[in-house]
This record gives structure tokens, C-alpha cells and sequence, in this order.
């Protein structure tokens, strides 16, 4: 099976909205909720494709029995979540439906106990051993030590479980330090991670603080992806106008779904792109439109870059 760690899991919450004018009351149009935690969507997508996939991470409270009722039930998923005292968050995305920009509020989340993290750490090292890779995605929550993915990284390497990575901020500066086979940052957390906003040179700064491979995701243009292989960019055929929430862990499934079946990557970039694509087509958040995923598939362009890395 394909592990995912989501140790902030989320019931994320999406308004709708005619207009959003910060400062004024809003008449909510539409709302959804779902379970959410960049962990989960990349679970739900890769069980959604048919592979067998386990969730684990913290869940807790009120919101986090939702949570694990959503999940109950969903084919080829199994959730391997840890209990806590604490409460599972919520994230609220607020659509504009005039412009389609979408503004998000993220919960820092429960405060994790050292018993609940030395708990979690064992129920990882057990799945690792029915492994066939290992996702690890999303903030870190109050209590989880900041170099922790660093740490989960190299167990997964001594269990020989390949190993992705996609956070942000101080979890990221630390996690590549434990030299993820993958990196999946966007460009603002590329930006951050190496202070260059020039996509190419930052991709491969940031190989060389440790990761294997890195996939950028730039938005409209599509991916770029800096590996021992080589380097690729991968883009839609036309530009996508919609909802992006999800539509970086769906990139993440993607390239996932490829790995585990030993891909050549520009095929791992085409099912990446083209999730990552149908997922901002598809109307509800994290989701992504099967028809369009199909189409999209024979759509992708892949282009290599010039010289090997
Ligand atoms: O606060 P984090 O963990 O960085 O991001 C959380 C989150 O915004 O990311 C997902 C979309 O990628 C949502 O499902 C989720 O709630």
C-alpha cells in the first residue's frame, strides 16, 4: 500500500461568495465541507485511482469523528489515524465567485502531547513495513517537533520505503535536511526555501539541500520537474480557470500513482499535471473530474530542458 502521514488533518470548510470585501458581513451562497489535510486529498485521489492506501496522522474532538465518518466506507482507503485529547482543526476557504480568487484560513491545529507523538511514531514504523512509499504532507501541528518529517524520512529510508515531501515554512527548511527522494514544493515555498524566485536555479538549489528529485508546481505554467534523470516541464493544454484548493496534492497522487509503478517520470509528470489540472475543474474542493482527467492525460505537454541535471 501507499502511506500518507497528515498530521494535521483538517475539516475544511469552503464559502462561497458573490463578492468578498474584507471588513463587511457576507450572505454565504454555497457551503461544503469535507475532510481535508493536504494527507488526506492525497489519499482520497490515489484511492479514487484504484490503489490501496493508508492514512495516518492525529485526529481528534468533535471535528475529527467527522472527519474519520467521511472516511469510513471510501474504497481502497484505510485510516491507520491516531486518537488525541486535542480537537482536529478546520480551514475555512472563502471563494470569490466574480473574480474566483479563493482566501484561506488555516487552524494551527491540536496541541500534540510527547505520549500522542512517541505513540504515532510507532504506529508509523509498523506501517512502513507494508509500504510501498510514503507521503508526507501538510503544516506540522502545535507540539510536533519542528525537525520531525526529517526524522520520519530517515526511518522510512532505513525501512526502504521511497519517500515524498510536501510542507512549508520551518518544516520544510528542516524535512529536506532528512533528504526526501521527492520534494513537491509551489513557488512560493520554493521562493521561501531558497530566497531565489527563479524557478529553474531554485528547483536546483533546493536538490542540492537534499532532496532527491524536486516538482515544482508553478500554477498556470504547469510543473517543473529537476531530477537525477534529467529536467522536465509539464503544462495543460489550455490555461484552467477554477478552484486551486487540493490541486497540489492531487500533483502529489499523481507522481505517487507513477512511482509506485516504476514510471519512466515524464509519464509520472503527465498523471500529475493532469490531476493537478482536473482537480481545479472539478467544483468541489480537493476533488478532481475523472472525464476531464482522462482527457487531460493525452492533453499534458512534457518538454525536456536543455541539459541533464
Ligand atoms: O495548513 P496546511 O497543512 O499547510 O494546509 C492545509 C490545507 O489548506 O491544505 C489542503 C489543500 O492543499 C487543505 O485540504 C487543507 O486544509
Amino acid at each position: 500500500m501507499i502511506l500518507t502521514v497528515a498530521l494535521n488533518t483538517a475539516l475544511d470548510i469552503t464559502h462561497h461568495v458573490p463578492a468578498l470585501r474584507p471588513g463587511t458581513s457576507h450572505r454565504v451562497a454555497e457551503v461544503t465541507e469535507r475532510p481535508g489535510g493536504k494527507g488526506v486529498n492525497v489519499a482520497r485521489v490515489l484511492a479514487a485511482l484504484g490503489h490501496e492506501v493508508t492514512v495516518t496522522g492525529f485526529l481528534g474532538g468533535t471535528t475529527g469523528r467527522i472527519l474519520r465518518d467521511r472516511l469510513t466506507g471510501v474504497p481502497h482507503l484505510t485510516d491507520a489515524l491516531v486518537p488525541v485529547s486535542g480537537t482536529t482543526r478546520r480551514t475555512v476557504a472563502v471563494v470569490d465567485e466574480r473574480s474566483g480568487a479563493t482566501t484561506r484560513l488555516n487552524e494551527p491545529g491540536p496541541v500534540i502531547t510527547h505520549a500522542e507523538w512517541s505513540a504515532f511514531q510507532e504506529v508509523y514504523e509498523d506501517l512502513l513495513a507494508s509500504a510501498s512509499a510514503v507521503a508526507l504532507c501538510g503544516s506540522l501541528p502545535p507540539g510536533v517537533p519542528v525537525g520531525a518529517y526529517a526524522g520520519l524520512i530517515r526511518t522510512a529510508r532505513a525501512a526502504g520505503v521511497p519517500t515524498l515531501l510536501d510542507t512549508s515554512g520551518a518544516a520544510l527548511r528542516r524535512g529536506v535536511a532528512g533528504r526526501p527522494d521527492v520534494l513537491k514544493p509551489n513557488a512560493e515555498e520554493l521562493a521561501e526555501l531558497t530566497g531565489s524566485h527563479e524557478p529553474l536555479r531554485a528547483t536546483q538549489d533546493a536538490r542540492r539541500r537534499g532532496a532527491g528529485a524536486v516538482v515544482a508546481s508553478l500554477g498556470p505554467e504547469g510543473l517543473l520537474a529537476v531530477t537525477p534523470e534529467g529536467r522536465w516541464r509539464a503544462a495543460p493544454p489550455h490555461p484552467l480557470h477554477g478552484n486551486p484548493t487540493g490541486a497540489g496534492d492531487s500533483l502529489t497522487a499523481g507522481l505517487l500513482s507513477g512511482l509506485v509503478e516504476h514510471r519512466p517520470w515524464p509519464d509520472r509528470l503527465v498523471r500529475a499535471a493532469a490531476l493537478s489540472a482536473a482537480t481545479v475543474l472539478a467544483p468541489v474542493a480537493g476533488e478532481f473530474d475523472r472525464r476531464a482527467y482522462e482527457e487531460l492525460r493525452t492533453g499534458v505537454t512534457v518538454s525536456r530542458e536543455a541539459s541533464a541535471a
